[in-house]
Order: C-alpha cells, then sequence, then structure tokens
C-alpha cells in the first residue's frame, strides 16, 4: 500500500463528503460523549477568528443547544473562550465569528503577562528562548488556561485539529494539539470551509488565509508560506488525487518528521 493510501486509512479522510451528513456526525459524537459522561457539563473552544474555531465553535453551540433541549438541563453551555497575546490584529474577525457563533459565554483571558512571564522565569535560568519557541509557548499558553477552566466549568477541551494539519504536524505538541476531543479529525481544510458554508457563516471567515500568528516577528504570516506546501494541494493528496511529486516529497517529508506528534508519549 501506498504512503498516500496509509495515510488516508489512518486519518479517516473521505475524498467526498455531504456537509449536512458531517455537521450532524460531528454533533452527535459531541452530543454522546457528554451523555455518556454525566460529570460534564460544558464544551470550551479557544476562538482566533480563524476558520477552525469558527466552525468547531457554532457545532459545540449547536451542540449544547440540543442537549439543552434534549434533557431539560440548563447547566449545559458552551464556553467561548478570548485568548488574545496582547492586542490581536484580526480582532473584527473574531468579533464576527462571535456573533456568527452566538456561544452561551464568553470569556476573555490575555494571555501576554503570563507568557512574558515565563519568558523572563527561563532567562534567569540563562535560558533564552527564540521568538519561534515563545510562539509555541502561547499555544500551551492558551491550553494551560482551557485546561484551568475546564476543571471550574466541568469542561471539556475541543480541539480544532483537522487532517490537513494532523498530516503536516503542523499544530503545537501539547499547545493547540492539546485537547480533550476533536469533532473534525477526519476532514481536510477545504472539506471544513463546505461545513461552514453549509452554516452560513459570513464568507470572509471561510475564505481567510490560515495563520497560526504566534510569531511576533512575523505577525500573521500564512501557514502556506511556512508549510511550503497549499492546504489546496494537501487536501487534494489527502482525497486520495495524484499531485505533483514536488509536493508529495513535502508533505510525506512533514508527516514522518512529525510522527512523535500523533502519539502518546514514547514508552519502552
Ligand atoms: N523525534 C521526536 N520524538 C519525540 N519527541 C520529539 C521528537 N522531535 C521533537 N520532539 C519534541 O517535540 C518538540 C517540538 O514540537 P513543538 O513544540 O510542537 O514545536 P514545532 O513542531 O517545532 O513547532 C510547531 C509548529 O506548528 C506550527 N503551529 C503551531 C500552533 C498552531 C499552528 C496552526 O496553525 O494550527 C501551527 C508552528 O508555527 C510551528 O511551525 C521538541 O521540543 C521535543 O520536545
Ligand atoms: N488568539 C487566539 N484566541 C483564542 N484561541 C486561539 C487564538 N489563537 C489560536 N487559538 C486556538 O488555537 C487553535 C489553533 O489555531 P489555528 O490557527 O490552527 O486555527 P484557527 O485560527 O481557528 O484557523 P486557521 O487555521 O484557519 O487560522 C485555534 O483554532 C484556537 O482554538
Ligand atoms: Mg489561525
Amino acid at each position: 500500500m501506498s504512503l498516500q493510501k496509509k495515510i488516508i486509512k489512518l486519518l479517516k479522510v473521505k475524498p467526498i463528503i455531504k456537509p449536512e451528513i458531517e455537521i450532524n456526525n460531528c454533533i452527535n459524537f459531541l452530543k454522546n460523549y457528554l451523555l455518556q459522561h454525566l460529570n460534564l457539563k460544558s464544551l470550551i473552544v479557544g476562538i482566533s477568528g480563524g476558520q477552525d474555531s469558527t466552525l468547531i465553535g457554532k457545532l459545540c453551540q449547536i451542540t449544547i443547544e440540543k442537549i439543552r433541549s434534549e434533557t431539560k438541563d440548563i447547566n449545559y453551555q458552551f464556553i467561548a473562550l478570548r485568548l488574545p497575546y496582547g492586542i490581536q490584529y484580526d480582532e473584527n474577525d473574531c468579533k464576527d465569528a462571535l456573533n456568527f457563533i452566538c456561544p452561551d459565554c464568553i470569556l476573555y483571558v490575555n494571555i501576554k503577562d503570563a507568557v512574558l512571564s515565563s519568558e523572563k522565569s527561563l532567562k534567569k535560568s540563562g535560558i533564552i528562548i527564540s521568538d519561534y519557541i515563545k510562539g509555541n509557548e502561547k499555544a500551551r499558553e492558551r491550553m494551560k488556561v482551557q485546561y484551568s477552566i475546564a476543571a471550574v466549568k466541568k469542561g471539556l477541551v475541543v480541539g480544532t485539529g483537522h487532517a490537513a494539519e494532523t498530516i503536516t504536524g503542523f499544530f503545537t505538541k501539547y499547545g493547540d494539539g492539546g485537547t480533550d476531543i476533536n469533532p473534525i479529525a477526519r476532514l481536510n481544510k477545504r472539506q471544513g470551509r463546505l461545513l461552514l458554508k453549509h452554516l452560513n457563516c459570513p464568507k470572509h471567515l471561510y475564505f481567510k488565509k490560515p495563520m497560526a500568528d504566534l510569531e511576533e516577528k512575523n505577525p500573521q504570516k500564512e501557514d502556506e508560506s511556512v508549510l511550503g506546501v497549499t492546504y489546496d494541494i494537501i487536501d487534494s493528496y489527502l482525497e486520495g488525487k495524484k499531485i505533483d511529486i514536488i509536493s508529495k516529497k513535502i508533505i510525506e517529508r512533514l508527516y514522518l518528521n512529525t510522527s512523535h506528534k500523533r502519539h502518546g508519549p514514547i514508552t519502552q
């Protein structure tokens, strides 16, 4: 079996999807998990103003509304987290995403002081972190805040990771990769876009160029410029299509180099 076929099988990506079916699949997946674990009462997602968190935020809000209506238990809630590092460049997109999602609750925690404090403490021990490493610290600080809130609010941290990120390892280990449940893991980037379109999301949110926006020296750097390959090509690869040989090599190298990110800690 070719590596492409193995990856597709492992990540469970379908070549063609029906958005309404995938939306219901995600909602039922989240709903069933919550109803099987009655100690959990909330879903928690960091909302960045980007495509993935807009989709997951909307799916979580719909799920919670459904559970509330079926169980008559008003304690179930969706908590959208604003987690900027200082001032966010795409603040307006974030507001638009929240208007689209209409979350039960919005909490705002600025992660800048915590990240700077961590950088300062490391410096005192002689460890100087680069702008790139500091970017990963931001992602881990966001993870930490989400888990603090989950602990207080009986929550489940919902991940926004999808197959185009998983295959390339394009996430911070134990940062945005550190979550409890990932409803869109089997979708690629353009399939996520299809779901948002079906949910009547404002176009500018799902046509926005994907960006991690973690580096201070390169604000709003597009993911594709870091990856060296476009999401469109990654998506085609994941759908089993034939792509050009250079892109295939880039994707498969990224996949093989990041295998440690797709499982738990290495044991003997
Ligand atoms: N072979 C190996 N076996 C086991 N563990 C290994 C390992 N190699 C490194 N490691 C560990 O992994 C660490 C490196 O992993 P990590 O800390 O993740 O760091 P790294 O993979 O270098 O950086 C994360 C990348 O994801 C991008 N990102 C982050 C967040 C969000 C998004 C987004 O748009 O979605 C993208 C970010 O821009 C960056 O390019 C090492 O410090 C080491 O501890
Ligand atoms: N400023 C932020 N505020 C809150 N959460 C954030 C912020 N930045 C990143 N996150 C969280 O980290 C996740 C990973 O970031 P990522 O950039 O992959 O996704 P996105 O911004 O939702 O979509 P896109 O990939 O299209 O930019 C986000 O989905 C979100 O949950
Ligand atoms: Mg983003």
